[in-house]
């Protein structure tokens, strides 16, 4: 059952001590609710598709731990798993045979990747990318997209999606000029920009990197062609071409956005599923790329608790699961029901509207689109956004506190679940 009113006094408590604590009182900006307005609620506990909160209220989860819970939260198989990994020890600094099992699960699925690094978190997978890139090409200059996120490091904090684009910061303070003065920026979807970069900066373009399918800036689908044209592009000039499907891998698809839309990239970077909610990131793809990698080759990139043995085994059991026979038809299935559902009622409450689904990932925004890039998206009625999250909340549906973020889905998501959602988002929607 879900609750429709809610009271939130312990949550307010722990929140507002956290404030005193940590900056903003919270380990990620993300989790902050300062673009919707009112506070965030304090989490006690997860299950499959549910969250509880401090103070005993349940919610319908589409955050899903910012898209690594796509079996559902705290599955039983992984957890047990976990337990009997623990007994190993929680971590080793040094070869696992788990490594190994990971490293050919992820090689089998995912189309670009030949030999594969592990680290902790996405943020440092597209830094180690980034580096190998330069590289491997020899070149410094980089292209990435407006609104695209890539993780917090220097390099990337240039237009960038996700908590930057949803509290609207400049280009972050303490980012030196030299850090980001090779990152060349395009609007997405734009070839004829990408093309007049390559053009303007001739034999200086180490490679492209991109989300896929955008999940950062709310959630933008590639036109037909895109990705296609940043393939031929990125060979005609001799540049790299790198899929960020941190958050797109394992879930568009099981091999990600690569082989959903049939276009393979030299490099690709990975997080989210593959640690099945323990910290994890990974990056990988064409063997003489790779082996530029030390201690195979000179490009250093090292991690104390990398291939952590906890991660390892959450990652591989997820995988396992999301293997079963119809599991991403029932993502499809259950999403698409959302997607449609959610827009369908938003125009008929009288709101201009447009949204989409791919497989377990989804977004709605508040303009009539279409959106194709991050400008379009800053068209979407952002306070209108901020009072449809606080009325979904407050009856038991937990979304990402931004309108620049996509929603996600898990193999945990009934029927009964979705059918509820979109009868509490018609309830909000016709009050705002
Ligand atoms: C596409 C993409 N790349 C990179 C990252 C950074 O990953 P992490 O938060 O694990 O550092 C994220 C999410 O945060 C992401 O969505
Ligand atoms: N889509 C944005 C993220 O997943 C970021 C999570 C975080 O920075 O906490």
């Amino acid at each position: 059952m879900v609750n429709t009113t809610i009271k939130t006094t312990k949550s307010q408590e722990i929140f507002a001590a956290a404030q005193n604590l940590m900056p903003g009182g919270v380990s990620s900006p993300v989790r902050a609710f300062k673009s919707v307005g009112g506070q965030p609620i304090v989490f006690d506990h997860v299950k499959g598709a549910y969250i509880w909160d401090v103070d005993g209220n349940q919610y319908i989860d589409y955050v899903g731990t910012w898209g690594p819970a796509i079996c559902g939260h705290a599955h039983p198989d992984v957890i047990g798993a976990l337990h009997d990994a623990l007994e190993k020890g929680t971590s080793f600094g040094a070869p696992s045979f788990l490594e190994n099992v990971l490293a050919e699960m992820v090689i089998a699925a995912v189309p670009s990747i030949e030999m594969v690094r592990f680290v902790n978190s996405g943020t440092e997978a597209c830094m180690a990318v980034l580096r190998l890139m330069r590289a491997f090409t020899n070149r410094e200059k980089v292209i990435k997209f407006e609104g695209c996120y890539h993780g917090h490091a220097d390099m990337f904090l240039v237009k960038a999606g996700s908590g930057v684009a949803t509290l609207g910061l400049p280009d972050s303070p303490g980012v030196p000029k030299s850090a980001t003065s090779s990152t060349l920026t395009a609007p997405y979807n734009d070839l004829e920009a990408v093309k007049a970069l390559f053009e303007e900066n001739r034999d200086q373009i180490a490679g492209v990197i991109l989300e896929p399918v955008v999940g950062n800036a709310g959630f933008i689908t590639p036109d037909a062609g895109f990705l296609e044209g940043l393939r031929e592009l990125t060979h005609e000039h001799g540049a790299l071409l790198v899929f960020d499907e941190v958050m797109t891998g394992f879930r568009i698809a099981y091999g990600g956005a690569q082989e959903k839309f049939g276009v393979t990239p030299d490099l690709t970077t990975l997080g989210k599923v593959i640690g099945g909610g323990l910290p994890v990131g990974a990056y990988g793809g064409r063997r003489d790329i790779m082996s530029m990698i030390a201690p195979a080759g000179p490009v250093y990139q090292a991690g104390t608790l990398s291939g952590n043995p906890l991660a390892m085994t959450a990652g591989i059991k997820t995988l396992e699961l999301l293997q079963k026979p119809g599991a991403y038809e029932y993502l499809e299935r259950i999403t698409k029901k959302l997607a449609d559902g959610l827009l369908q009622v938003a125009q008929e409450t009288g709101h201009a509207a447009c949204g989409g689904h791919i497989s377990a990932m989804f977004g709605l925004f508040f303009t009539s689109g279409p959106v194709h890039n991050y400008e379009d998206a800053k068209n979407s009625d952002t306070a209108k956004f901020g009072r449809f999250h606080r009325g979904m909340l407050e009856r038991g549906v937990y979304l990402a506190p931004s309108q620049f973020e996509a929603g996600f889905t898990s193999l945990a998501h009934t029927d009964e679940d979705i059918d509820q959602t979109i009868a509490i988002a018609r309830e909000v929607l016709s009050s705002i």
